[in-house]
């Protein structure tokens, strides 16, 4: 088991999209044929939703009993419960609406229009994970955790320069000064997000580069939060060619992983 940083370097979004749904594919199905479910943890943003789109899209989603996935977020934003704007929504349209999940196992963050606050609204998530955790426990076991990041290196709703990457005492938290619009959201914290087995990033684009190079060369969280993610198992940022312009060359897999010609395990000590 290692817990060291890869990165992965694909042609393009669409190579990305379609690599990191094919792994999702096969990790999941191995994961309830060991454990009998998975806990996965869905993000918001282009990329992250572009990937939903093309598990949606692949001949082999029917090959998951989706019955035994259960379905959370790394964040929300504060908007109606049918807001084109919402993760959950857009998360539906993409995958969710086309698989079938067992809806009580799908847990979307409350909407602006529950009748909630937005402190009450993550105060009811974080009750929401305790519920679903095993005994003694306060949250399940994220076998897989999805993140985007921005071009600030937030992840989630953790922004630089704001309280939410620093903090460590709760898992869920209100955020009421987003720099990306909608400026009210919720969001895992660090913490809660670094207990999953594996979180898998995925970004593409040359402005993601800058954030990404920092954080790999050890740049603070409160500066670049991407920097404080690490999976328990594993932490692995599925890229595109344009991302990886400040990627130190020691992290990056090699090309041939993409192209198919390497076995997973070749690339990954243990397996991913
Ligand atoms: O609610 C959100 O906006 C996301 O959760 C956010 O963290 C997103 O993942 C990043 O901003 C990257 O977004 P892109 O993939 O569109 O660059």
């Amino acid at each position: 088991m290692t817990t060291d940083r890869r990165v992965l370097v694909h042609p393009d979004r669409a190579a990305l999209a379609a690599s990191v749904a094919a792994r999702f594919l096969t990790k999941v199905i191995d994961l309830i044929e060991d454990e009998g479910e998975a806990h996965i943890v869905l993000t918001g943003g282009s990329v992250g939703i572009e990937v939903l789109d093309a598990i949606a899209g692949s001949p082999a989603r029917n090959s998951i009993d989706w019955s035994r996935v259960h379905v959370w977020w790394g964040d929300e934003r504060w908007l109606p419960r049918d807001d084109d704007e919402r993760n959950e929504k857009q998360a539906r349209e993409a995958l969710l609406d086309h698989v079938p999940v067992d809806e009580a196992k799908v847990h979307p963050f409350p909407a602006s229009d529950a009748g909630l606050s937005l402190e009450e609204a993550a105060a009811a998530y974080e009750a929401e994970l305790r519920a679903a955790a095993r005994e003694g426990e306060k949250h399940p076991v994220f076998a897989i955790t999805f993140l985007g990041v921005g071009p600030d290196g937030h992840i989630a709703s953790l922004f630089p320069e704001r309280d939410g990457p620093t903090v460590t005492t709760i898992g869920v938290i209100a955020v009421h000064d987003s720099p990306k619009p909608p400026p009210e959201r919720l969001s895992l914290t660090l913490p809660l997000i670094n207990t999953s087995e594996r979180i898998w990033l995925v970004l593409a684009g040359g402005d993601k580069a800058p954030a990404l190079g920092l954080a790999l060369a050890g740049a603070s969280p409160a500066d670049v939060p991407v920097a404080g993610v690490l999976g328990r198992k594993r932490t692995v940022f599925f890229i595109d060619q344009a991302a990886s312009a400040e990627v130190p060359e020691a992290l990056v897999m090699p090309t041939s992983y993409w192209t198919g010609a390497m076995d997973q395990k070749d690339w990954m000590p243990g397996g991913s």
